[in-house]
């Protein structure tokens, strides 16, 4: 009983991440993806799902909100902008991907299907489980898939207070972890960090807006090696620079395979 649960939850957890691999190859396109996606205008699209069967639709955290400063709203723009390219007066896809982000990642992406009840009922992703908009991470994520890069433009609410007015050191590392993180995933499928390394170089004050650019290094067998840096939103200061090491796993690695 308990082994053919384990083969429910790997099954399920597969289709998931059949997604998430669809999303890191090239030959990626709107075809794979669910048609209420494909209806939407660039600017607000999401992973909706047609057939929901536990809640309304999902709530994409990575779309402006009511909290976004001038500055987070202009940088979203630029970017966004970049997602899509007009030629010859047709609109083409661009370079860079908006990537949606929702708070139960494997749930959404599987089309409804239970893997997070199955797992755990009440867990959350981490940087998305402050429901208050502006209080903690908010954050969103473009992906630049030729160049096989991304941006994050962050901004860093009350919630995220380490030295009286500036950033906690705790929170810069997880948008580090997790945007690294999500660079190497869509590079390399499922991986998991192996190693962090950090250079904290000047203080990121409550409620700035920064980027963090990653990048990838290079590729060794299952070691994907991911750099990243965190800069005003000029580009001007340099807040931390960092290195990521992901290992590309066998998802049975997390079941204790
Ligand atoms: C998976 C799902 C992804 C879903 C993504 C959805 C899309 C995006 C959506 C939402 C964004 C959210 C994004 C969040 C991202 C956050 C990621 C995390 O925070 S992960 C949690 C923290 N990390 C751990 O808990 C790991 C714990 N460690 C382990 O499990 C193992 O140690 C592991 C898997 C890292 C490696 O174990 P082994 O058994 O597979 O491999 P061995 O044999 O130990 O090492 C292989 C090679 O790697 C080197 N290596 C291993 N660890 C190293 C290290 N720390 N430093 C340097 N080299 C290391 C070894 O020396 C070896 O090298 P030689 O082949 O001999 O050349």
């Amino acid at each position: 009983m308990l082994r053919q649960g384990l083969y429910v939850v790997r099954g399920l957890y597969r289709d998931g991440l059949k997604l998430i691999r669809l999303a890191g190859q090239q030959s990626f396109n709107r075809a794979h993806l669910p048609a209420s996606y494909c209806h939407q205008p660039i600017g607000v699209r999401a992973l909706t799902m047609s057939s929901w069967p536990f809640s309304s639709k999902p709530r994409d955290y990575s779309l402006p909100n009511e909290s976004w400063s001038p500055e987070m709203q202009k940088l979203y723009d630029h970017y966004n902008a970049l997602c899509e390219v007009e030629e010859e007066g047709e609109k083409k896809r661009g370079a860079w991907w908006r990537l949606p982000s929702y708070n139960r990642t494997l749930k959404y992406a599987t089309g409804g299907r239970c893997l997070s009840k199955l797992l755990q009922a009440k867990a959350r992703l981490f940087t998305r489980n402050i429901e208050e908009p502006g209080a903690g991470f908010e954050y969103v994520v473009f992906l630049n898939k030729p160049e096989k890069s991304c941006v994050c433009v962050f901004q860093a609410g009350h919630l995220l207070e380490g030295p009286p007015g500036h950033v906690h050191g705790g929170a810069i590392a997880t948008m580090i972890d997790s945007v690294t993180g999500t660079l190497a995933t869509y590079l390399s499928g499922p991986v998991m960090t192996a190693n962090l390394n950090m250079n904290y170089r000047s203080p990121i004050p409550l409620g700035s807006v920064v980027l963090v650019h990653c990048a990838l290094e290079k590729v060794e067998g299952r070691k994907t090696f991911i750099s990243c840096r965190v800069t005003s939103s000029d580009r001007a200061k340099l807040h931390t620079d960092a290195t990521g090491l992901f290992l590309t796993i066998n998802v049975g690695h997390l079941f204790g395979a």
